[in-house]
């Protein structure tokens, strides 16, 4: 039911790579389509969640970490960012509560002003995340250093893990938004194609407990997905082949593991994400291709989708 003064916008969350977007993401909508990881940099697609109330519809957009390019990808991923920034009605700043204000903030931050310094730009809320890691000294600390960064429609503490203040943060962004129409069917919690968030959680599983500079050499690419033919509608399988590109042989061997048996682990944990997914059945093929250098060349870089 659509009441006479709805709201609808997009919302933005920043920050520093493991500031905690991607978790507060999904709390937010209160179901998994951002990609965590407790690895930095993960999260390479800007992926929407979206929160239909009664009152509103808030559009999440979970961009990559904002951050200082050092190849191609990152100053694409930025221009991507800042493009995306522009246009959103608020944005979101995280801050994790369990890391002192240094200088990716202050950059960050910087960055903010040069989007928000009309009048008719987005504001931005700030929000202490992970505030359930710290004593409330701690806290209060942080709160007050924030303040001293810029200057902030509001400051938020919450603990995206815990639910504190998670509800409470989204009345605060509704607040922000200006009358609209829903933009989006009630239900729908994503339009990410499902290709990419498939993609995403097979690269997500592939990154679980590698060593730390694999992140960023890593991409994955669905090649085919498709329905198996010849089978019944309470009996369906989905089909889908996918691979893993890393930028050396030796990341391929410890992607691959030993006999393959941590492919095969990675296969098993990503298949059962796309099946919760999907909701049905998958058989997932993986495959682990060198691709040299792939971050720094245009040509790979368009073919993986970036
Ligand atoms: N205790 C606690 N941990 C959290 C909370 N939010 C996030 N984390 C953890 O912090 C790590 C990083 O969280 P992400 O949500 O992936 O961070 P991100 O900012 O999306 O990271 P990038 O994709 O690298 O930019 C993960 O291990 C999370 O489990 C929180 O509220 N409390």
């Amino acid at each position: 039911m659509t009441n006479a003064h709805f709201k609808s916008g997009f919302a933005c969350l920043v920050g520093r790579p493991n500031a905690g977007k991607s978790t507060l993401t999904n709390a937010l909508v209160g179901q998994k389509v951002a990609i965590t990881s407790g690895r930095p940099q993960t999260t390479r697609h800007t992926v929407r969640g979206i929160i239909t109330r009664e009152d509103a519809q808030l559009i999440l957009i979970d961009t990559p970490g904002l951050h200082r390019p050092r190849t191609l990808l990152g100053e694409r991923l930025n221009t991507l960012v800042s493009d995306t920034l522009a246009e959103v009605d608020v944005i979101v700043f995280c801050l994790p509560a369990d890391q002192r204000i240094g200088p990716g903030d202050r950059y960050i931050a910087a960055q903010l002003a040069g989007v928000t310094g009309g009048r008719r730009g987005p504001r931005v809320v700030a929000v202490a995340t992970k505030s359930d890691l710290v004593a409330p000294e701690r806290l209060a600390e942080h709160l007050i250093e924030i303040s001293e960064l810029g200057s902030w429609e509001q400051i938020v503490p919450v603990s995206a893990t815990g639910g504190y203040q998670v509800d409470h943060l989204a009345d605060v962004l509704v607040k922000e938004l200006p009358e609209g129409p829903m933009l989006y069917p009630e239900g729908e919690l994503t339009d990410e194609p499902e290709a990419v968030m498939v993609a995403e959680l097979v690269r997500e599983a592939a990154l679980e407990g590698v060593r730390d500079e694999l992140p960023h050499s890593l991409a994955v690419v669905v090649e085919e997905m498709g329905l198996r033919d010849g089978r019944d509608e309470s009996h369906r399988l989905v089909d889908i082949h996918a691979i893993i590109y890393v930028e050396r042989p030796s990341q391929k061997a410890i992607i691959i593991g030993k006999s393959g048996s941590r492919l095969r682990s990675v296969g098993t944990k990503a298949r059962v994400e796309i099946e919760r997914l999907l909701g049905d059945r998958v058989y997932l093929d993986l495959h682990v291709k060198v691709a040299k250098d792939w971050q720094r060349d245009p040509k790979q870089l368009a073919k993986l989708g970036f």
